[in-house]
């Protein structure tokens, strides 16, 4: 069993759970009730490069990165440095978030937010809507192309914006056949959990002109950023780098607005 195929078994038992307090004609409800989501599009356009900032305390390919006991205060330094975005990962078994930590940082942000998961229900998507997301990644690779469509186009109607997540060619064209408008090129091999610094560059010229690109993983500072704005980069998103660093308001400022790929 790959990585990706045992967080996704570990995803849909903790689901179960959740879907057993909450059933999913409540959820839907919840998510129908909670305010407009906010569009990130406009700043990921805007000229130079913007970050996703990510609440990220441990994961399967370095163990523990940080504590966070308040995840709260982390994202306010972020979007004191200027993060267009905020990542909060809510997967619990290997990354060690939760749909807890969301809801303190929509308390406590008004920028917009990822729910960062491995999505494989239009029940996460009501629920990432209920906890005030604006945002939702869907991993291509985690996901066939019927119910990647379903997934995105449910997300679409629910008024959230999605990140499509790509690590190869084949994954690049199944989300440029979807009309991904935004689109990420992870680099990190999700059978090894390697990065490849290279991998941005090979894909990005596979994506239309008009999508936004996202280069994700392996991002350690200002001349990463540098080489992948180059590269075609947008918006970069970020995790380890940040929360390794004392001062992560002044790591998102020294990685914000880096070239003019627009
Ligand atoms: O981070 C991992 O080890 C990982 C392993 C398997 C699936 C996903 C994984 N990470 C999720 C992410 O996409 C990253 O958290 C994100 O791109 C930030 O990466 P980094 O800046 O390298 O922490």
């Amino acid at each position: 069993m790959s990585v990706l195929d045992e967080i996704v078994a570990g995803v849909r038992l903790d689901l179960a759970d959740r879907e057993a307090t909450t059933g999913p004609d409540e959820m839907r409800r919840l998510a129908n009730a909670a305010p407009a989501p906010r569009d990130p599009m406009p700043a990921f356009r805007a000229p130079g490069t913007s970050v996703i900032a990510e609440v990220k305390r441990r994961s399967p390919s370095k163990g523990d990165l940080a504590d966070i006991p308040d995840p709260a205060t982390l994202a306010r330094a972020y979007a004191d440095g200027g993060a267009a975005a905020i990542s909060v990962l809510t997967e619990q078994r290997r990354f060690g978030g939760s749909l807890a930590d969301l809801r303190a940082v929509r308390a406590a942000v008004e920028v917009p937010l990822l729910r960062k998961d491995f999505v494989v229900t239009d029940y996460q998507l009501h629920e990432a809507r209920a906890t005030g997301a604006d945002l939702v990644l869907l991993i291509v690779a985690a996901l066939d192309q019927a119910t990647l469509t379903a997934l995105h186009d449910e997300a679409r109607a629910l008024g959230l914006t999605v990140l499509v997540e790509v690590h190869d060619a084949e994954e690049a064209r199944r989300a440029v056949d979807l009309g991904a408008q935004l689109v990420g090129v992870n680099a990190r091999n999700l059978k090894t959990l390697e990065v490849d610094p290279g991998t941005f560059g090979r894909l990005a010229p596979l994506l239309p002109a008009d999508c936004v690109r996202v280069a994700e993983s392996g991002v350690t500072g200002p001349d990463d950023v540098r080489r992948l704005a180059q590269e075609g980069a947008d918006v970069v998103l970020v995790g380890e780098a940040l929360v390794r660093d004392g001062d992560p308001a002044a790591a998102v400022r020294a990685m914000t607005g880096i070239g003019a790929a627009r």
